[in-house]
């Protein structure tokens, strides 16, 4: 739903047919158990989901926080009413840069376990991942190289992003 309005806002409704083709959903629940004494609250680094759409729904733990655009941690309240939706990386290469795609982490802050319940959208293995050419010009320049998804996995699993925290740019963007 989030994806038609994005693509009806940016004129490529011609496109969101083909496109669902390209794409699978994974639902997840995720558990985050209280750290221990003499470990970090870190549950989850600092990262940008690499697939297309994210929706997150927490049950009563905080924890998810969300960096804001002047460099600030916004701290995610939980609501049984609250669902999180998020732009992941590969959405940014079919728009060619068009989204801003929210790094986040989670602190584990409550002395409780935590669960998150999450869905993602992912791109289907064998299928070429590039810019929407309508979203290619003279102002906006190509800024990621047509890729694989499990090519990609294999690079992030290995670690090739290295510090980098977006990591599908760190794979096949387009160094200017
Ligand atoms: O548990 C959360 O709130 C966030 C999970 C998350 O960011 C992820 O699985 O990519
Ligand atoms: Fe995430």
């Amino acid at each position: 739903m989030t994806k038609k309005m994005v693509f009806d806002i940016l004129n490529l409704e011609k496109y969101l047919n083909e496109n669902f083709k390209l794409t699978n959903y994974v639902l997840k629940i995720m558990k985050y158990r209280v750290p221990e004494a003499n470990e970090s609250n870190l549950g989850m680094h600092t990262h940008a989901d690499a697939g297309v759409m994210t929706i997150l729904h927490q049950n009563d733990v905080e924890g998810l926080e969300i960096l804001t655009k002047d460099n600030g941690w916004l701290k995610v309240k939980v609501s049984p009413n609250l669902f999180i939706v998020m732009a992941g990386e590969t959405l940014n290469v079919w728009l060619n840069g068009r989204l801003h795609v929210p790094l986040h982490r989670v602190l584990m802050r409550e002395n409780k376990i935590r669960f998150t319940l999450a869905l993602f959208e992912l791109p289907k293995s064998g299928k070429s991942l590039k810019a929407i050419e309508q979203m290619v010009d003279d102002e906006h320049p190509l800024l990621f190289k047509p890729f694989k998804y499990e090519e990609f996995i294999k690079f992030h699993i290995s670690g090739g992003q290295g510090i980098d925290k977006y990591a599908v740019k760190a794979y096949c963007g387009v160094s200017s």
